[in-house]
Order: structure tokens, then sequence, then C-alpha cells
């Protein structure tokens, strides 16, 4: 049924950016740092910020009509077997690229330089206030939308903390795991051998307005920093810029860092778990004090049925590229394979580790966090709709579990497949951008069909026959 208000959100077009109020906040900020350039970023499907920068002089023109940017770009330009880029059929112009006014900040590396998150519309000469529309392959402005939707139909928001993992590679420290040693989890001496990176990571988080809330060493050069979780669409952008900070950060101490969800055989496997809650107001409607060991209410258990029904299609979302499938074979690493859920239990899909708060854990460390979360949502609320029980908790004594959920996909091209036949995320996560995604990570998977890898020279290589 769709509300009056629902309708106003999926009615949106495009309108220029013209709340002096607004505007007055960012030129305040500008002045007060010394600004003197501002970025426009989009994130592209893969995750990449792209943009453009402007002179900070050029700012209300810019706020209030948008700059020009070519559609392609949110497949990474990207092009099919005839040389067409894939994002871009020959009728689709330029679009409009409109800051968010809120999103503006500073960085913490260069006082100089601002930044802006950008929503897409298009076409870009459509005339003012007519026709405009936003554009369905930007994934940050879909979930946003989405969102608004979901929030306007159910009175509900979707909040979320993201725990992303990396690997990072520090001169004189050494990242691969020696056989026959402690596991290093936890490990102080393994961390204070990173120290320059948690610290600097922290420190750029908090002038960003992360609440930077811990820090561990999961492994030889591995570190996991979190964060408070907020409002789903926050935490995305912020997992975003986490990634930025990152890479900013390796640049500064001669190190390098990787997300790859799985770097080698003898590395641990970079997860980026979501923890997920619902809230009506005040009140997470995922807790009920009132039900026996972690409080899952009745909406928490049918939006963890949600999840865990979708869980196997939603893995081309959550481990989107090749190598992701590598972090869910490897065993004993804390990264799922079989589709469960369980209490306070690292072994499953979807842990509950405290009242009221559902850790999913298949996505790795280069999700895109737009996609993720609409997929996400998307599950919670056919799990709500159709009232859809998760079962019995893995290690409880409640029934048998059942493996009526199944395991997650061990290829990506597997997950392509069942993604392509589940409506419900398709239509949570929006057609033309479902369509989009799959073209582009179907081409990936026949480009690593056809690479010779290590692995194969070593079978088949000299010794082979
Ligand atoms: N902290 C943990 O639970 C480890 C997570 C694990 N590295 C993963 O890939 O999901």
């Amino acid at each position: 049924m769709t509300t009056a208000a629902t309708q106003s959100v999926l009615d949106e077009h495009y309108e220029r950016n013209g709340d002096q109020a607004a505007i007055e906040t960012v030129r305040a900020r500008i002045a007060e740092a010394g600004v003197e350039y501002v970025y426009y970023q989009v994130v592209t499907l893969t995750g990449r910020v792209v943009g453009k920068v402007a002179p900070a002089t050029e700012l209300v023109r810019n706020v209030e009509n948008g700059l020009r940017a070519h559609p392609g770009v949110m497949a990474d330009l990207q092009m099919d077997a005839a040389g067409v880029l894939l994002a871009a059929s020959p009728e689709r112009g330029e679009c409009v690229v409109m800051p968010d006014l809120d999103s503006f900040a500073v960085l913490p590396w260069d006082p100089r330089t601002g930044f802006f998150f950008c929503r897409m519309y298009e076409p870009a000469g459509a005339p003012e206030g007519a026709g405009g529309r936003p554009m369905p392959l930007d994934a940050r402005g879909s979930f946003a939308r989405a969102h608004a939707a979901f929030t306007a139909r159910t009175g509900l928001e979707l909040r979320s903390g993201c725990e992303p993992e990396a690997t990072w590679t520090v001169p004189g420290h050494s990242a691969e795991h020696v056989p026959g040693t402690p596991h290093p989890m936890y490990h102080v001496g393994q961390l204070e051998q990173l120290r320059p990176v948690y610290q600097k990571v922290m420190s750029y988080g908090q002038e960003l307005g992360f609440e930077m809330i811990e820090s561990n060493c999961e492994g030889p050069g591995q570190l996991e920093l979190n964060w408070m979780f907020d409002r789903a669409d926050r935490t995305a952008d912020r997992l975003v810029l986490h990634r930025l900070i990152c890479r900013q950060v390796a640049r500064e101490l001669g190190a390098s860092v990787t997300f790859m969800p799985k770097p080698a055989e003898n590395q641990l496997g970079n997860g980026c778990h979501h923890n997920i809650s619902l809230w009506e107001g005040d009140r997470n409607v995922l807790l009920d004090p009132g039900t026996p060991g972690l409080h899952l209410s009745t909406t928490g258990r049918h939006a963890l049925g949600g999840i865990l029904s979708h869980s196997a299609a939603a893995a081309a979302v959550m481990a989107p590229t090749v190598n992701s499938y590598k972090r869910y074979v490897a065993t004993g690493q804390f990264a799922p394979q079989e589709i469960n859920w369980g209490m306070d239990n690292k072994t499953c899909a979807v842990r509950l580790p405290a009242s009221g708060r559902l850790e999913v854990k298949s996505p790795d460390a280069m999700v895109n966090p737009y996609l993720s979360h609409a997929a996400i949502l998307a599950s919670i609320e056919d799990g709500l709709k159709n009232s859809i029980d998760p079962g019995p908790a893995r290690g409880s004594t409640d029934g048998p579990v059942t493996d009526r959920f199944g395991t997650l996909p061990l290829a990506l091209d597997e997950a392509l497949d069942l993604f392509a036949a589940d409506h419900v995320l398709i239509q949570g996560i929006g057609p033309e951008l479902t369509d989009l995604f799959l073209r582009m990570k179907r081409q990936e998977w026949a480009r690593f069909c056809g690479a010779v890898t290590d692995w194969e020279r070593m079978m088949y290589g000299a010794e082979g026959c």
C-alpha cells in the first residue's frame, strides 16, 4: 500500500540545492578551516570513490546547480565485449552530481581540502525542475531513497555498525602467520607493531566525526577498527570514508593496505560484519526483555528469518569479488559457510552478539555498503511481511537445527545466478542497478576464468603429466 508519505519519497526529482541556510553553514565552515579546494564525490558500484575537484570559490554555483559526470563512472568505465560502456547506453547522456550539503567535511590530513558526498540525477540537460530523476545506477542515492521509503511504510529505521578488517604491510613487519606459533589474535605484541597505523586511523576517523570505539589485531598485519553504530546510510558513508582514511595512512607511513577478502592462503580473511538493529524512535524493536536468552523479539525473529532466507542470493553483493569466496571456504576462521544463526556463536552466518543486535557475517571488506544494506533492508522487510521463522539457534535445545537455508555459494558465478533469481533483493536494490551489477560481475567472472594462475602452473606445469 503506497501512503502519501511514501509517494513523496518515490516521486522525488532533482531540484536545486537552494537551502540558503545550509549553504551558509558550509560557507562558514570553509572560511573557518581555510578550505581552498572541494571534492565532489560519488561511490561506484564496486565501492570506489570517484569525483571532481573545484576551487572553493565555486561553491555556491556547484551546490546550487551540481556538476556533470559521465554515467559510465558508476561501472568504473567498464565496457562490454563490443566496446560500449556498461553504464552508459548511447541514449544516456551526462548526469548531474548534486552534493549532499550535510555531508561536507574537511580532510583531516589537509585542511585546505574539503569534500561532499553527492547523489546523481539525470539527464543533465533537463530543464530546471522538469523531468530530472534520480539516477537509478547511483547505489548511494538509491539506498537513501529505499530506506526513506521503508521508514515511511513501517515507521522503522535501520541502524548498523560495520566491523571492517584490513591487512597491512608495514616496513619491518611481516603479515604472514608462521605455522606452529600461537595464534596472534588479540596479541598486543603484534598490535604494537601496528601502533602507527591504528593511531593515525583512529585520530583521522575522530576528526571526521566517527566515534571510534575499539581496535584489535586479528592476525599478523590484520587490524579490525570499529566505530559506533548509527543510521545505516551514515554508517555506509563512514565505511567508504574509513577505506579512504586507511589508504591515506598507508601513503603517509610508506605501508600498504588491502581489503582483499582473502589476501593469501596463509592469511586470515578480511570480513566486514554488519551489526544490525531496527528502531521505532528510541525503541529497538528487535529486543523483547521478556524472552529468554538474548531477548530476541518476535519482530527480531522474523527479521532474522528474512536475512537467513535471502543470504545465499545476497552473497553476490556481500561477497562481490572472485576472491571473496576463498574467505568462505577457509574453515575455522570465523567466516561463515552454512547459513545458520546462533546466540553469541562466532561460527554462524548470523550471530546474536548482544541483546537486540544481529551480526550479519557474510559481508567482506570489499563490500559496497549501500548495496549490502539495501539487501539487508529488503530481506528484513520480507521477513516481517511473511513472518519468516528462523528456526532454532545452532547449539540450542529447542529442536533439531535444519539446513533449510542451505550454504553460502562457493563461487561468484553461482552467487550471481542466485541473485538474478531473487525478486525481493532485485526490487530492494533496484532492477536497473541489479542488471548493471550482474553484467559487470559476469564480465569479471569471465575474465577470471580466462586467467592462468600460479596455482595452475604449480599443478600442471613442468611435471604435470
Ligand atoms: N573477528 C572475527 O570474528 C573474525 C572475522 C573473520 N576474519 C572474517 O573474515 O569474517
